[in-house]
């Protein structure tokens, strides 16, 4: 709805401009008597006013007569017969309302703004008095704020052809010296900036209203955010200073479209929070310090006001913020109009009666006011507010870019999340088609098993048809025995095809699910082809790693079967001993056997047939293994006496050649274990 100017600027947008001619102008000091309110009916009345620039506080008896309302004066009172006589630039009674008090003391504000002097009205008196009434009035009678800008948006429209005016409004309050953009309530304090005799406040937005519909909707939502309390004297009493400005940008021209001059004016509009007696506060802590920072706020634009009264070198300006926002409007370059409100019952008679003497005062405050013509030399101010701007925008813009960075940040965290995610679905994606071609596997395996099975069984049962055939052309078996094992075939076989069918069925629906998988599969591929190249990668690697480790299997597999070889080999080699020694145990045994077998035939024959004593007749050859039949001399190795068994024909008796009985006489066996 409005256009951000993004401006901080305050009070001073006139910072660098010089002055045309400079022209000393009093304080406009008008007062406005309220009446007296529904509640304040049995109240007394403290104030007459005289003309039209003159009143008496507190007459004296003689005086009291009863005033056009019907109520009496406090003449009579304890505090009463004062007959202090004040004279303003203007004096307002009960019986005048806002455009009476607009129309004769800050319509002609306009004219000024335009002529190129800068404009202040601001709204000072006691809580309850009337200011807020004064300055932005109700529904039924519009406040000053709202009859001057009308006025103005009129002016220009009027003027339009010869002067060009951009228009820019900020609105905030100062609330127990904190300064609050009202217009901007989300924002925090604003901080106060001086640039030589001019005051801004730093970060305070300016927005460039369309319309005076506009601005008065700004100012309704501005009202809304302002700081408002009950106290005992206002049942909406605002408990802040309001400071409410319009900045104008006059360009004039001539009659042929040039550029005769440029002003920057500044009307500010104030209301003024009510002072107040602390004891009214009803001892509410919160209250109480509210109250003591405005008496605070307003003694101190008190001080300010006495010391430029009596044009004292040393203004006190910077005891409150207060005062330092309207250094501008008191004593500075600003056509001021101060409205002193002021209630008329007696219940404020202390209030009123040093409203009234600060106003009289404040009379005499004149301040130095010159037109402020935008000159080449006011470029500086326009650069200082530039820079000014930029530095704002390079602070807001590494705020933004610390906070993308952060968002990168998160985001990337995010993907990392995500594709960790993708891969997790992925391998449970595999494993489902993995464990489908398992199935898929198994179920073909059954399929052909039962194929083969039920060929098998087909085979057989047509062999035991014909078989059956035969036996029932040739043997008793009747035909309902025949029939019988037809049918039991049938409903076997049909139970196999069953059977069949249903693996096949486990055939299809493992398909589906591997095509399925697959198919799942590559739609994941497609969507995260990057993933999925980076994983085959992956997996040639691990194919790379698989071949390897069959590599190493397969030489594991080698040395094992090598070792078991070897361990074979060794136990032929023992084995081989053993049967060795076997055999030579054996051989020894025959020889003993034979050896006795010799002695045995030897008595015989000595017995029997006379033989000579084979110690006499013939001596026995030493025993030599060249004489078992195994030993055989090469005809080509005749040097050979190595006895060498034939190792699977064990030795026995009757290989052995027939001798002579004196031949094994003196033999002597070999040693146990010897070959
Ligand atoms: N001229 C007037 N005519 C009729 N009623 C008035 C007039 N001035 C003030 N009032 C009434 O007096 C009451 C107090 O007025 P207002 O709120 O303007 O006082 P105030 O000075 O702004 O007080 P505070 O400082 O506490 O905010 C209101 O109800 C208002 O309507």
């Amino acid at each position: 709805m409005y256009a951000c100017q993004g401006s901080s600027q305050g009070s001073g947008s006139t910072a660098s401009s010089k002055s045309s001619a400079v022209q000393r102008a009093p304080l406009k000091v008008v007062v406005r008597v309220r009446p007296l309110l529904g509640n304040e009916a049995r109240a007394w009345n403290t104030i007459r006013v005289l003309s039209e620039q003159t009143l008496m506080f507190g007459p004296k008896v003689e005086n009291a007569a009863a005033d056009a309302w019907g109520h009496g004066f406090a003449g009579d009172g304890a505090r009463g017969n004062k007959d202090l006589i004040f004279s303003f630039d203007r004096v307002f009674g009960p019986d005048c309302n806002n455009r009476d008090v607009y129309g004769a003391s800050i319509q002609e504000t306009i004219s000024k703004l335009i002529d190129g002097f800068n404009c202040s009205i601001f709204a000072y008196g006691p809580t309850g008095s009337g200011k807020t009434h004064t300055m932005l009035g109700n529904p039924d009678e519009k406040g000053l704020i709202y009859l001057l800008l009308s006025d103005m948006y009129t002016r220009i429209q009027n003027e339009k052809s010869i002067i060009s005016f951009v228009i820019n409004i900020s609105y905030l309050e100062v609330y127990n010296e904190n300064v609050r953009d009202l217009l901007s309530p989300n924002s925090n304090c604003l901080k106060l900036q001086e640039d030589g005799s001019e005051i801004f406040v730093q970060g305070l937005r300016w927005f460039c209203p369309s319309s005076l519909e506009q601005v008065m909707l700004m100012l309704q939502n501005g009202n809304s955010q302002r700081t408002q309390h009950p106290t005992d004297a206002n049942a909406e009493s605002s408990r802040s200073h309001a400071v409410f400005q319009v900045r104008m940008k006059l360009t004039r021209k001539d009659e042929n479209g040039s550029v005769v001059s440029k002003n920057v004016v500044r009307l500010s509009m104030i209301d003024l929070a009510g002072s107040e007696r602390a004891a009214a506060n009803n001892n509410n802590a919160q209250r109480l310090h509210e109250g003591a920072n405005i008496n605070k706020s307003l003694l101190a634009l008190g001080n300010c006001i006495q010391s430029l009264a009596f044009g004292r070198n040393h203004v006190p300006y910077r005891d409150s913020k207060l005062t330092r926002l309207l250094k501008g409007a008191l004593g500075g370059n600003s056509y001021t109009v101060m409205i002193a409100n002021v209630s008329p019952s007696n219940r404020a008679y202390e209030e009123t009666c040093n409203t009234l003497r600060y106003a009289s005062r404040a009379k005499d405050i004149k301040n130095c006011i010159r037109k402020v013509v935008e000159k080449p030399d006011c470029v500086v101010a326009g650069l200082n507010l530039a820079l000014d701007q930029a530095r704002r925008k390079i602070a807001t813009l590494t705020a933004e870019k610390e906070e993308l960075r952060n968002k990168i940040l998160a985001a990337e965290t995010t993907q990392k999340d995500d594709l960790l995610e993708k891969m997790e679905t992925l391998l449970t994606i595999m494993k489902d088609v993995l464990s489908a071609k398992q199935a898929e596997a198994i179920a073909t395996d059954l399929a052909a098993t039962l194929e083969c099975h039920l060929e098998e069984m087909s085979a057989r049962y047509d062999e035991k048809i014909e078989k059956i055939q035969r036996l029932k052309s040739f043997a008793l078996c009747g035909d309902i025995s025949v029939e019988k094992i037809q049918e039991q075939r049938a409903v076997k076989c049909a139970s196999m095809k069953a059977q069949l069918r249903a693996a096949k069925l486990e055939l299809k629906k493992a398909n589906d699910a591997a095509l399925a998988a697959e198919l799942d599969l590559e739609q994941w591929l497609v969507e995260n082809e990057k993933p999925w190249t980076d994983l085959i990668g992956v997996f040639k690697q691990l194919k790379e790693y698989k071949s390897l480790s069959n590599f190493v299997v397969c030489q594991v597999q080698k040395n094992h079967c090598k070792s078991a070889l070897e361990k074979k080999v060794t136990e032929k080699n023992e084995l081989h001993q053993m049967s060795r020694c076997n055999v030579t145990r054996e051989m020894i045994s025959n020889y003993r056997k034979i050896q006795d077998l010799i002695k045995n035939n030897h008595q015989d024959a000595s017995e029997g047939l006379q033989l000579q004593s084979p110690t006499e007749q013939h001596q026995p050859q030493p025993f030599s293994f060249r004489d078992t039949p195994s030993y055989k001399v090469h005809p080509h190795n005749q040097r050979a006496a190595t006895y060498r068994p034939h190792m699977p024909t064990p030795f026995t008796l009757k290989d052995t050649p027939p001798r002579s009985k004196t031949a094994y006489s003196n033999c002597t066996p070999p040693a146990a274990g010897s070959e």
